[in-house]
Order: C-alpha cells, then structure tokens, then sequence
C-alpha cells in the first residue's frame, strides 16, 4: 500500500493546522487539493503503467492526505484528500481518484465520483501551485466536490518549486513515491524501475555509451556544407570505415548514422546546457528589477521582456520555462555533467516532475562526482559544451576512469595510488585490455594454449559450439559478447570505491548486469612461480600459469570477498586460450561487485571477513575449525 501525504504551509501566516484555521477552510483547501490530484493523478499512473508497473500481480491504494506543519506525520494530524485504488482492470486514462474531504476518510470508494479524466495532466504544474502560497481562486463553473458545492478551481501559476526550498506539499508527496520506488526494486524486482531511477540510468548509459560529446563533429558538417554543398560525413566515410573490411553502402551508412547521432546528441545536450542557464540569467534578471518593484512584478516584467525576445506568448514562455527550470535543477543538483548526459527521458522527468524531491535529488547530487569521473575519463572533450555559458572546460578527472576512487555520497573522488599510500608510497597500477606474458616466466609461449591456432577447431566455442572470431560476419559465438568478439563494449560500467567498512577499495556496478553477464576477464601478468602473493591459478591441459595483478591488470583485481556473493569466475575459451571470466550472478545498479575467494584464500590469510554478511564464514573465526577433516 502507497501512501500520497502532500502537506501544505502558507507562507507569511500562521502555519496551517486543523486547529489553526476554520474547518472550513480546511474542507475548501483539502477540496482543492482533492481537485487537484485527481487531476495529476491520471498522468502520474500513466507514467507508473508506462514504467512496466502491473497492478494485476501488484495491485497499489493511492492516498493522499494533507499533513500541518513541519512535525512527523502521525496519523491523527492528516487529513486525508483522495484515495485511488489500482488494481485489475484499471486503466490511468479512467482513473477515478475518490475526494475525501474532512475526516471521511473510510468512505467508501466505489461511491466515489469521477473528477477528471484528463491523463495529459501536469503534476508540475500542481506543484507549482500548491506552493504559491496564494489565494486559490474559485471558478463557478468547475466540476462539483463531493458535497455537491463546485469545486474550486486552482489558477495556473508558473512559479517553481526550486528544489532545496523546503516546501512541505510537495516533498511529503516525493519522499512517498520514492518509498513505492524502493518498494518496487526492492520486492519487486520484475517491475521496471521509477522514473527517477530510469532517470539516473539514462545518465550511466549514455556515459558509458561510446557517445563521442564532440562540438567540433556538428561544427565540421556545416562547414563542409558551406563549402562544398555537401556534408563532412559524405566525404568522410571512406575514412571512417577503413578500419572495416566491409567498406559497402552498409558500413557507410552506418558511420554516417553514427556521426549524426552524435552530432545530434551533442546539439542537444548544448540546447539544454544553454536553457538551464537562461533559468539562471532569468532569475537575476528578476532579481536585478525587484530593487524597484515588487517580486510578482519583477517578474512579470521580466516574462514580457523575454517574450519579446522569443516572439513567443507568454503561454509559450510559460511552458517552456516550467521545463527549463527542471534542466535548472538537475543541474544545480548534479551538476552539468547530469544535464549533458541526460538520457532521452530528460523532458519527461522535467515535465511531469513526479520524481522531483529533496531525497531523490539527495541521491543526484551524490552522484556528481561519480557522474564527472566517469565523463571526464571517457568523454574528455565534454566539458568543451560548457564554454557555451562560460563555464571552465578544463576536465577534473583525467587519465583511466579507474585511475580514480569514488568516495562516498558527495564527495570528490581520489587518486588511487593514494589510498593505497599506507602501504606503498610509491604505489602504481597499468591498466591492461588484455593479459600480457611475463617473459621470463613463460618466454614466447603463451601457457593459456588450449587449442593452437593452427588448429581448424581454435575458433569452435567448447561452449556453444558456435564458431568464434574477431570479424562480426564470423562471429557466431554469443557466450560473452561484451568481452569478446565485434560486440564488445565501449567500456565496463563499473567504478572503484572506497568501500565504508575497511576493506580499503572495491568495484561498484553504475548500472545493472544482469545473470550471466560479463563484469570482466580477470586481466593481469600471465607468470608462475610467485609465493605470498594474491593470484588467480589457471590450468590446462597443458600446463598450470599465474595471473598476477599486483602492479597492473584490470577492474577485476578490485572485487573484494563476500559469503554471500554477486559473481563468480568462470573458465572460458576464447580463440583457442583460456580465459577466466568474472560471471554476474545478478548485480544492481550501485551495488558492490563481491566473488567469493575461497576457503584456500582465507585459510591462509590473516585477516578476519568484513562481508558483513549474516552468514559470514570468516569472522571471528578459529582457523582449525575451517580447515576441512582429513576424511572430507
Ligand atoms: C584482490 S584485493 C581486493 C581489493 C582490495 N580491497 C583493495 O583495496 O585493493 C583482496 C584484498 O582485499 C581485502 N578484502 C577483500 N574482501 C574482503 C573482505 N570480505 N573482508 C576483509 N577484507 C577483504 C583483503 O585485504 C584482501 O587481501
């Protein structure tokens, strides 16, 4: 069950309480209320259907209540507004949202009457309203309330909620339906996630897309254009394609495609990075003309002087802004990283602004330097948007994304050879794609040989059989496609942390892998003979090799241990060689990638477990006790 508790505050009086104020200016403000969600309601729901939710394995009671004041939400302090049931055969576009005005709140909802049946309804625009703190004006020829007198109808006004302003209507509502957010990951895990959560996955996306933020790719189509009638692209696909063997009308197309949607991406994210700061400029200017004027006329001066510049009405204006102002927010919150990475979904989260409240944008703005280590290492040239509105451009983060530490909500992010500085100032890790031969170990010959290439079966999958290679119309072997083969991805999203327990760093997932996806091949020095040392033992037929990742390899050499973990290795060929890849078992987005080492691991390390798992098999333990009988 969900409940909806919007608490309203007047601003300049006395606060609003049931016993402050008259029962019935109660009743008129819980009516327009009342009117008010059962107006928003049916877009919200559309949204919540739309975002996979299914009220037949799931059925949902939406209340909404009224809450005086600043103080905890006890039950006897709300006022219950309206009350929607869904469940089988609803439908957002019928919704009825029941009015419940003064304390008939166990009124029975099939006696409910229709309010609206309007599912293009803003709830933006209902937030704007519900903290105006203005007289609600009364329109004669409203639907009625439920006690027969018209309802009232509630001006449309567009000044915004600026997040961080702590007004109590709409953040009651947003703490709300982030708990039906938690609920559904959390329970739920077959239903899709909230608009919030489709929101900052959108971002993780498109960061870890191979999205090139390149101004000078949209700069060089005109220019060509201009010159010689004709697009850079045109001319350019040869070039772009010569890494293909294929160089047909697909693979030009494909590049070309590829570039304009670059280009595109690029154009927009400038649309917004450029709009979220007219807000900005905006409110100065407002600022600048309330020395002379009242704010309410300040800014309706303000309004007019940028219709003239738009040649727009001022319904146009308005509407524009209430979106704008959300791109505003976002990125005062998360920064402009979260704004020019925004997936497609930015408008919609602007719009409806359903998920827009103090906790959800407590969790972006945590985000933020996680956001910029991620677009700073994979997209360096993306701060170059910013010179646009005048902001620096010079990247925070430079070198390999896990060249850095993420370091807890909020916080910058940190070199990692410091953070291993306690144990060895001079501290270095090389990334590796791919392992490399310790020379000395193993010379020329490469100890993962199952099958040598000269060998017609090198390239069969000893999984699926399918044959494997390099070149994508070869290919057909799908065991591991965003490690190996034409498919591979751009890079992992994963990020190093700084895990709060003790355990030094860890890998965290940004988005999330699904069962039996790749995190990663466990990527080091191929070497043999080392003693105390953490590695990872291989073994063929014909022979038994290290993996040792001490002072270079990959993200792999970051996941720490868990009793209960979310991967596992697992031994793979590939062309011939071994591999051995690290298999999600199932990880969420923002959780800590853990593998479990092994009783071997443990015995002979001297160090209790920090899983925190309430199965934990290594803490506070006697050694003697996990060394298996003789007879086992
Ligand atoms: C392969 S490293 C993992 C990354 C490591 N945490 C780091 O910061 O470099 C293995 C080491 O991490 C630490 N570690 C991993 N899992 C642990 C756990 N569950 N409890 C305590 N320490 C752990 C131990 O020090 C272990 O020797």
């Amino acid at each position: 069950m969900a409940t909806v508790s919007p608490s309203a505050k007047s601003s300049g009086e006395a606060p609003l309480t049931p016993k402050g104020r008259s029962a019935r200016q109660m009743e008129d403000i819980t009516q327009q209320l009342a009117l008010q969600v059962s107006e928003q309601l049916p877009g919200i729901l559309h949204e919540l259907l739309q975002g996979g939710f299914d009220p037949d394995s799931q059925p949902l009671q939406l209340e909404c209540s009224l809450t005086a004041g600043n103080g905890p939400r006890v039950s006897d302090n709300r006022l219950p507004v309206a009350a929607v049931h869904i469940g089988r055969d609803f439908s957002p576009f019928s919704a009825r949202s029941t009015p419940l005005v003064g304390n008939k709140f166990s009124q029975d909802l099939a006696s409910s009457q229709p309010l609206v049946e309007n599912a293009q309804a803003s709830f933006q625009a209902w937030n704007s309203r519900t903290s105006s703190h203005r007289p609600l004006p009364v329109s004669a020829d409203a639907p009625p309330g439920n006690d027969g007198r018209p309802a009232k109808r509630v001006r449309k006004d567009i000044g915004q909620r600026r997040l961080g302003s702590n007004t109590d209507s709409t953040s009651v509502v947003r703490e709300e339906e982030s708990a039906i957010r938690k609920k559904r990951i959390s329970d739920n895990p077959a239903l899709q996630p909230s608009t919030f959560d489709k929101f900052i996955g959108g971002i993780w996306d498109s960061l870890y897309s191979g999205v090139r933020m390149d101004i000078t790719e949209v700069i060089e189509q005109w220019q060509a254009i201009e010159s010689s009638g004709q697009p850079k692209l045109l001319t350019d696909a040869e070039q772009g394609i010569a890494i293909r063997s294929d160089t047909g009308t697909f693979g030009r197309i494909s590049i070309l495609t590829r570039k304009i949607s670059q280009a595109s991406k690029t154009c927009r994210s400038l649309e917004v990075i450029i709009q979220a700061h007219w807000i900005q400029c905006f409110d100065e200017r407002v600022n600048e003309l309330s020395a002379e004027q009242t704010f309410d006329k300040a800014k309706r001066i303000a309004i007019a002087e940028a219709c003239v510049d738009f040649d727009w009405s001022e319904k146009e204006l308005r509407n524009k802004m209430a979106i704008w102002r959300g791109y505003h927010d976002i990125k005062t919150t998360g920064g402009w990283v979260a704004l020019v990475f925004a997936g497609t979904g930015l408008y919609r989260f602007c719009k409806y602004r359903v998920s827009f409240s103090d906790e959800t944008f407590g969790i972006l703005r945590a985000l933020r330097h996680r956001f910029e280590v991620a677009a700073d290492t994979l997209h360096p040239r993306w701060r170059i948007l910013l010179s646009i509105v005048g902001e620096p451009t010079e990247p925070k983060y430079k070198g390999h994304p896990h060249d850095w530490v993420v370091n807890g909500p909020g916080n910058e992010a940190i070199p990692l050879p410091q953070t291993y500085q306690q144990w060895d100032k001079n501290f270095s890790y090389i990334h590796l794609d791919s392992s490399i031969i310790d020379d000395e170990a193993w010379g020329p010959y490469d100890p993962r040989i199952v099958t040598p290439e000269d060998d017609p079966t090198a390239s069969k999958c000893q999984s699926c059989g399918q044959t494997q290679s390099d070149s994508p119309p070869q290919n057909s072997c799908m065991c591991y496609t965003n490690l190996y083969g034409s498919m591979r991805a751009h890079m992992v999203p994963l990020q190093l942390f700084r895990t709060p327990n003790g355990k030094n760093n860890g890998l965290k997932a940004c988005c999330p892998f699904e069962t039996g996806l790749a995190v990663g091949e466990f990527v080091g020095q191929i070497t043999s003979g080392l003693e105390g040392m953490d590695v990872m033992v291989g073994e063929t037929h014909r022979a038994t090799y290290q993996i040792w990742q001490g002072k270079q390899g990959n993200h792999t050499r970051f996941v720490n241990h868990s009793c209960q973990p979310n991967s596992h290795f697992e031994r793979f060929i590939w062309l011939g060689k071994q591999r051995i890849v690290l298999v999600s078992e199932g990880i969420e987005a923002d959780e800590e990638v853990t593998v479990d080492y092994g009783q071997t691991y443990w015995q002979n390390l001297d160090k209790e477990c920090k899983c925190g798992h309430p199965g934990c098999r290594y803490q506070n333990r006697n050694r003697d006790l996990i060394t298996p009988p003789e007879d086992e």
